[in-house]
C-alpha cells in the first residue's frame, strides 16, 4: 500500500482493518513485521518462484497485504493483514493456503474477520456479526480448497463441517462484546461467500435470504474448510459495512467504497472485540472441551 499510515508498524493497526485474520499461536516469540513475501516463501506451492512472487500479490484497494507477529492481550499471534480472492485469479486452494502456513507455524486457532453485505433485514449498517455458520457456494459447484488428492498430514479425506465455528468461542465473544457494551450492535448470523467481483444481483440477493443467509461476501468460507481440514479452532467476526439492495424500487448501488469507510468507522470496535475475545481464549490443551471440538 501507498498509504504511510497504513504501514505503521504496530501490532495493533494490524487490527484496525476489516479484512483481517488473525491466527493464535504458540511457537513464534519474535515480533517483528514482515511483509507477504515471506509468506509466499513458506508455500508449499512454490510461489516464490519470482515470476509467481509477481503474480501473487494482494490486488484489493484497503487490502495491506501485511504479515504481523507479535503480542495480541499476551498471546503470540501471527496477522495476515489482507488475503487473497478467487476473483484476484488464484485457485480456492491457493487463497486458503495461508491457513496451512499459519498451522505449520503452530497456530490452533484462526480468528477470521471480514466485510461483508446485510441480508437479514433487523441488520443494520456497522452491525457486527458473529459468523455460526456458513453457506458456501463455490463448494456447490465442486469448487473446494481440499478438492484434489488429500495430504493425511493435513488432515482426513473427508471432515465435518457442522460444528466449524466453534460455539465455546462465540460465546467468548459475545462475553467480550457486553464487557465492552457492544451489544447493541452485536449479531449472530450464516455468512454466504460467492464468489465476486460483481456484487449481488436483487434476484441473487433474495435467494440467498431464503436459503438462510444473514450476510454475504467473497471470502472466508474456504478458509474455514481449510482451518477445520487440519484441526483448528475457528472464530469468524463479519462486520457488517452496507446492507445488501433486495428491492427493484430502490436506487442505492452496492460499491466498495462504502465498505471501507464502514470498516474505518467500526475499526476501532472491531479492535476492541477481537483484543477483548483473544484475552479470554484459553489454549486448547487447557480446556477439554475445546481439544474435543477440534
Ligand atoms: O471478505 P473481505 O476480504 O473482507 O472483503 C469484502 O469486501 C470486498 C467487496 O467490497 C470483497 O472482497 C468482500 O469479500
Ligand atoms: N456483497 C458481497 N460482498 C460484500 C458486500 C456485499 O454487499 N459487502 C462487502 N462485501
Amino acid at each position: 500500500t501507498s498509504d504511510s499510515k497504513e504501514n505503521k508498524p504496530d501490532s495493533s493497526a494490524a487490527l484496525t482493518e476489516t479484512s483481517d485474520f488473525i491466527v493464535g499461536s504458540r511457537e513464534i516469540h519474535l515480533i517483528s513485521i514482515v511483509d507477504v513475501d515471506l509468506l509466499l516463501k513458506l508455500s508449499p506451492n512454490g510461489l516464490n518462484n519470482p515470476q509467481w512472487r509477481r503474480l501473487y500479490t494482494l490486488q484489493v484497494p484497503g487490502h495491506a497485504g501485511r504479515l504481523v507477529f507479535g503480542l495480541l492481550s499476551g498471546k503470540e499471534v501471527v496477522c495476515m493483514q489482507g488475503r487473497f480472492h478467487t476473483y484476484e485469479g488464484y485457485p480456492i486452494s491457493t487463497c486458503a493456503m495461508p491457513v496451512r502456513v499459519f498451522h505449520l507455524m503452530g497456530a490452533h486457532t484462526l480468528i477470521v474477520t471480514n466485510a461483508s453485505g446485510g441480508l437479514n433485514p433487523a441488520f443494520n449498517v456497522g452491525d457486527i456479526m458473529i459468523i455460526k455458520d456458513q453457506l458456501y457456494f463455490p463448494g456447490f459447484a465442486g469448487d473446494n480448497p481440499l478438492r484434489g488428492i488429500n495430504d493425511e498430514r493435513f488432515g482426513p479425506r473427508f471432515i465435518a463441517m457442522s460444528n466449524a465455528y466453534d460455539a465455546k468461542m462465540r460465546k467468548l465473544t459475545h462475553q467480550a462484546a457486553k464487557e465492552l457494551g457492544h451489544e447493541k450492535f452485536m449479531r449472530e448470523g450464516v455468512y454466504c461467500m460467492l464468489g465476486g467481483p460483481s456484487f449481488e444481483t436483487i434476484a441473487e440477493a433474495r435467494m440467498l435470504r431464503l436459503l438462510g443467509g444473514d450476510a454475504c461476501g467473497m471470502s472466508t468460507c474456504h478458509e474455514v474448510i481449510v482451518a477445520r481440514h487440519c484441526g483448528m479452532r475457528v472464530l469468524g467476526i463479519s462486520l457488517i459495512t452496507n446492507m445488501v439492495v433486495m428491492d427493484y424500487d430502490e436506487v442505492r448501488l452496492a460499491n466498495h467504497e462504502e465498505v471501507l469507510e464502514t470498516g474505518r468507522k467500526r475499526g476501532r470496535d472491531m479492535q476492541s472485540l477481537v483484543l477483548n475475545t483473544v484475552q479470554q481464549i484459553e489454549d486448547p490443551e487447557d480446556d477439554d472441551e475445546l481439544s474435543a471440538a477440534v
